[in-house]
């Protein structure tokens, strides 16, 4: 579907077309059975089809019969108060909360008072709207550390002291290079038995950092009680991707090569650096975004069914797919991958400065604030399937989702009228929906092919992702954290690119803020630029008046992109 196209209504087939995103109202005098399904849940367990035995319980980890320390290692940072402390009380409030035995100390290297801590601990509750007797107990029993994690022992000082009351987990929400360096200084006897060790993106800078890293982590704990996190394998919507591919009979016989043309990991944001210069500029989004999550929802989508969710067999299946991807065709970066940044323009209301000129950015490092980059999977499955993964900031355009493109059909009877359009499955990572795409017969001419989405919209998961992410870690379970192999995978398929990226080989765009990205084509054309440009002609062909006079709103596209954009990629 088209978000951006500037004739409402304007359909391949010469009528209108319902709109995938938002999700169309049912059509009135619409098959009932084909009329767009809205699915929202309310809370409670789901039911499952009748005649079946009663939903199942959801998943839960049973809470280990210890008292757990967390240790929040840089727990004065953005990281901790913005999304690792709410999501604790998100869980704590929740019924995977039930029975943990947990104690709480933030620990940073500035000389914080305790009431300082307390209340940091309390408003990241509040912020959370997390209230109750479990939440209180955190509050009240938290306490405070200063500790350098650079000074000689304060962090061995720091363990040991926790390791008095059961457990330890050190959470590591410092800068990348300070959690190394505390790593490399720990020896295997300052870390007791049982003490889990969780590690922030960016994991290492390239396959050799990163292994070199994961040797330091096993010298001191077993690889299970190591926990890289990936906030995207948190989200609902991502760990969605198991259920609708491997409960459902549907999808999986088509999920390969045969039927599917191409694979769109696309995450467009809408907003810009947001305080993160420091961290972001030597970053760029390549190694913030490609290289950590969608690799990871690349291996969600094109992983073979693994025979449980269990950290072995989900991980195994997941490593597998990674050690099979590599650079698109020939492997040259220069004709698979794309990089740009945002120049001066507007974002929503507000005029926004180029990215250059950002502060605590260095414009000669050439950060980039958009990547592209199209990847091959090379397996029997998915031999000559194109994988586009795109992340930009700055956008016009808040675009967040997977798009499955099938293969058109053999064969379309004559008689059947209109162009079609490849069936589309769309994975939305928020809004959180998942869209069908399908042609149909149309109402008017039913011998008319006209485009319907079949949707839902899932409510958000009980926990946020920080929320689901310390739930694996309190409960040890590594099921959703990125395993040693695959951390060194993901850079490994990426490390021509940086190369050719640092080289100068390939040009660094420009896009101005609040536009689609770089102007021309991109690598792969774009899903909905093409069906923009389909719109457009058919649009054109038919005139102004009859285009505008057909279908209403349909296809206006509330959030599509501006008027005088270029087509995104
Ligand atoms: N912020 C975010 O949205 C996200 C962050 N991450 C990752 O989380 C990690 C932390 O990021 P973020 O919270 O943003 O970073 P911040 O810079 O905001 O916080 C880091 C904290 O660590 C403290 N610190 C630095 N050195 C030491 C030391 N030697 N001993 C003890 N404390 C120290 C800092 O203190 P001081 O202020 O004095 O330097 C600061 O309080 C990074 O790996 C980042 O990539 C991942 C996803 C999202
Ligand atoms: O890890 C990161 O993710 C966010 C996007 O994730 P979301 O959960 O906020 O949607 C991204 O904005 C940020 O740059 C990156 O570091």
């Amino acid at each position: 579907m088209c978000g951006g196209c500037h004739e409402p209504g304007a359909a391949t087939s010469g009528r209108p077309r319902a709109r995938a995103a938002p999700v169309p109202p049912a059509t009135p005098g619409g098959s009932a059975l084909l009329a767009p399904v809205r699915r929202r849940r309310e809370g409670g367990p789901r039911r499952g089809p009748p005649g079946r035995a009663p939903p199942r319980r959801p998943r839960r980890l049973e809470p280990r019969p210890v008292t757990t320390t967390l240790v929040v290692l840089g727990a004065g940072g953005d990281l901790a108060s913005r999304l690792l402390l709410p999501g604790l009380a998100d869980l704590l409030v929740s019924h995977h909360g039930e029975g943990l035995d947990l104690r709480l100390v933030g620990a940073d290297r500035a000389e914080h008072d305790q009431d300082w801590w307390t209340e940091r601990v309390r408003g990241a509750a509040e912020a959370a709207d997390a209230r109750g007797p479990a939440v209180d107990r955190l509050v009240e029993g938290t306490r405070y550390a200063s500790c350098d994690v650079s000074a000689d022992d304060d962090l061995a000082g720091l363990v040991a002291e926790a390791a008095q009351d059961g457990d330890v987990v050190l959470y590591f929400a410092l800068p990348p290079d300070v959690t190394a360096g505390a790593l490399r200084s720990l020896e295997p006897e300052q870390v007791p038995g049982g003490t889990r060790l969780v590690l922030e993106k960016p994991f290492g800078h390239d396959a050799a950092s990163a292994a070199e890293l994961n040797g330091v982590l096993t010298r001191l704990v077993p690889e299970d009680h190591v926990h890289r996190v990936d906030h995207f394998l948190g989200k609902s919507t991502v760990l969605n991707i198991l259920g609708l591919r491997f409960a459902n009979r549907l999808f999986e016989p088509l999920w390969s090569a045969t039927h599917v043309e191409r694979v769109d990991v696309v995450f467009d944001e809408d907003l810009g650096l947001a305080g993160r210069a420091g961290y972001y500029d030597g970053a760029g989004a390549l190694a913030d975004m490609v290289q950590s999550h969608l690799l990871q929802l690349l291996a969600l989508i094109a992983m073979d069914p693994p025979a449980t969710i269990s950290e072995r067999d989900l991980r195994d299946r997941k490593a597998e797919v990674l050690r099979a991807t590599r650079l698109w065709d020939s492997g040259d970066p220069a004709s698979c991958t794309r990089r740009a940044r945002w120049t001066a323009g507007r974002l929503g209301d507000e005029e926004v400065g180029a990215y250059a000129d950002e502060p605590g950015v260095d414009p000669e490092r050439g950060t980039e604030t958009l990547a592209e980059v199209v990847l091959a999977v090379d397996t029997w499955r998915w031999a000559g399937v194109p994988f586009r993964l795109r992340s930009g900031k700055a956008l016009g355009r808040r675009r967040k989702e997977a798009v499955i493109t099938f293969k058109h059909v053999p064969h379309l009877p004559t008689g059947l009228l209109g162009t079609p359009s490849p069936t589309r499955l769309r994975i939305g990572f928020g809004p959180d929906d998942i869209t069908l795409e399908l042609d149909l017969n149309g109402q008017d001419d039913a011998f008319g092919l006209e485009r319907t989405a079949l949707g839902t919209e899932l409510s958000p998961g009980e926990l946020t992702a920080y929320g689901q992410v310390l739930l694996g870690v309190l409960h040890g379970d590594p099921t959703l954290s990125v395993r040693g192999d695959t951390a060194e995978q993901c850079w490994r398929v990426l490390e021509p690119v940086v190369a050719a990226w640092r080289d100068g080989r390939v040009p660094l765009e420009t896009y101005p803020a609040g536009t689609g990205g770089p102007r021309g084509h991109g690598l792969l054309e774009d899903v909905d630029a093409r069906e923009c440009a389909e719109d457009a002609q058919v649009a054109a062909e038919r005139g102004p008046r009859r285009a505008a006079g057909e279908g209403g709103s349909e296809g206006s596209g509330g959030e599509g992109r501006d008027g005088d954009d270029p087509p995104v990629a």
